[in-house]
């Protein structure tokens, strides 16, 4: 029998010091996200980045943590939830981080006598942080838990035009009424380093002016394309005006060169530039979480606020939205019946 595995990054179990800490430890010491040798990412993550990081960041949890639980796991399930209303086949739903582990979604689906599995990160975007170190996860679980089962992967969705049609009409619904002056598309940051070793030519990715608009197979696994690619598109689908949009990146760690422009700096600029009132939107999440609630909606606001700028407006994920919900459902669907993915 066909089933479906959704999963997505996972949070702590509270907004505290306490909880946040082996989450963070979890997520830091996996080798697709500090991906250094294991020696050195044990002195940065147990000796330095867990010496301090758990009390802030469980201090930024507080302020956006709800009575259900995490934003993230709570719109996950309540996505999860609808998805399954539209389906007919077993559904489970996994983190990759945390306590809502892989393997307890697999042997989920197992039990319901699932056979063949198709896996959806609930990522549009492919990096090694995010999209691979969830496939790798679950290939490894499922080879050694469920050597049978058959596993099928979906494949990054950011340029599907279904994805785009939503989330270009969440935008332009969220935007009625509110007179922009320019549209920020921020997307999770990754170390630039990253982008070179995914990138299957070893000189495609220069991160310059050019490698992302220039055809390469590259652009698989390439990120910044990716990223560059979901705005392009979603310029086009509204017909956006060239000049009131932009990319950055977010949420980044010290040391290292992450992707430019960093977004905290264009909060800092856009003012000084004559940009007054700003929307931004975060489409590398699917659902609202710690990066966009604090980060984006809280955070974003006041640094963009006390640089000289007026009127702010997040732009919420998709979240549980019907739209995205039947299209997930339709894309499950159509593999259910044919084995087809979507383009
Ligand atoms: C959208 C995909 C994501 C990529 C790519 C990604 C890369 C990446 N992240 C970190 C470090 C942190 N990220 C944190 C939170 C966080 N990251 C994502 C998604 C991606 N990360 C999400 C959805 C969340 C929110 C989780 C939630 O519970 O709401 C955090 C934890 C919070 C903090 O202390 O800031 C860290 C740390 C790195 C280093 C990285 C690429 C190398
Ligand atoms: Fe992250
Ligand atoms: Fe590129």
């Amino acid at each position: 029998m066909k089933g479906v595995l959704l999963v997505n990054l996972g949070s702590p179990d509270s907004p505290t010091a306490k909880d946040v800490k082996p989450y963070l430890d979890e997520f830091l010491m996996d080798e697709r996200v500090i991906d250094v040798p294991n020696w050195l990412r044990n002195i940065l993550v147990r000796g330095i980045i867990l010496q301090t990081r758990p009390k802030k960041s469980a201090e930024a949890y507080a302020k956006i943590w709800w009575e259900e639980g995490s934003p993230l796991i709570v719109l996950s399930e309540r996505f999860a939830n609808k998805v399954k209303e539209h389906s007919d086949i077993p559904i489970a739903l996994g983190m990759r981080y945390g306590s809502m582990p892989i393997k307890g979604a697999l042997k989920e689906l197992n039990d319901k006598g699932v056979d063949e599995v198709l896996l959806v990160p609930l990522y549009p975007h492919y990096a090694m942080s995010s999209y691979e170190t969830v496939v790798v996860k679950v290939m490894e679980e499922q080879e050694k838990l469920f050597p049978n089962m058959k596993l099928t992967t979906l494949p990054a969705f950011y340029k599907n035009p279904e994805y785009i049609r939503v989330l270009s009409e969440r935008i332009a619904e969220s935007l009625e009424g509110f007179d922009y002056d320019h549209i920020l598309f921020s997307y999770h940051g990754i170390p630039e380093r990253h982008i070179r070793k995914s990138d299957p030519t070893r000189f495609h990715c220069k991160i310059d002016g050019k490698c992302c608009q220039t055809n390469s197979v590259a652009h698989n696994t390439c990120y910044r394309h990716q990223c560059f690619d979901t705005t392009e598109s979603v310029k086009a689908y509204l017909n956006l005006p060239a000049d009131k949009v932009s990319n950055s990146f977010q949420s980044r760690l010290p040391n290292d060169p992450w992707l430019k422009p960093y977004t905290d700096f264009e909060f800092e600029r856009f003012p000084k530039e004559g940009i007054k009132n700003l929307a931004v939107i975060t489409p590398a999440f699917v659902a609202d979480c710690l990066e966009t609630l604090e980060e984006i909606a809280m955070e974003g606001q006041h640094q963009f606020q006390e640089a000289g700028g007026k009127e702010y407006k997040h732009i919420p994920c998709l979240n549980e939205s019907d739209a995205w919900v039947k299209v997930m459902a339709n894309w499950i669907k159509d593999w259910q019946k044919t084995g087809a993915l979507p383009a």
